[in-house]
């Protein structure tokens, strides 16, 4: 729902062109995005050069998808957070703290996979 609008929800397509919007103002604003879709885009190119099957590709994708949707809501709880207590609080830092645990917990595992995933393509 948008504050102020007749519609309860506004249409697909609209929806669609929010979370675009949303995307590009993370990409813009947080560095740490950056970062992950480098390094996805460098998991891609790497995938080329040793010709990961399609499973591997499956588990590759899914994994570079899973580490940004994951920043993004980390990035999401970080901007409500510094709406609703933008003065210092405890709890507040807990929250970033623990929505930052969940990206660093996410992306230890798929480091693990990511190995596992090259070197089964590399050396066997
Ligand atoms: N309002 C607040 N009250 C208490 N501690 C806070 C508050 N805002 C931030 N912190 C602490 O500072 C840390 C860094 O906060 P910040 O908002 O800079 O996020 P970040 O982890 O640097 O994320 P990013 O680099 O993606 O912006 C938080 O993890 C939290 O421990």
């Amino acid at each position: 729902m948008i504050p102020g609008s007749n519609n309860d929800h506004p249409s697909f397509r609209k929806s669609f062109l929010f979370a675009i919007q949303g995307f590009r103002t993370a990409v813009r604003t947080e560095r740490n995005i950056k970062v992950m879709i480098g390094g996805g885009v460098a998991a891609i190119v790497a995938g080329f050069v040793v010709g990961l099957d399609p499973l591997s590709w499956a588990i590759v994708l899914v994994c570079c998808g899973v580490v940004i949707s994951a920043e993004l809501l980390n990035t999401a709880v970080e901007t409500v957070v510094d709406l609703v207590s933008p003065e210092f609080h405890p709890l507040a830092g807990r929250a970033k703290d623990i929505a930052a645990a969940a990206v660093w917990v996410l992306s230890v595992l798929v480091a693990v996979v990511g190995i596992i995933v090259f070197a089964n393509a590399i050396f066997f």
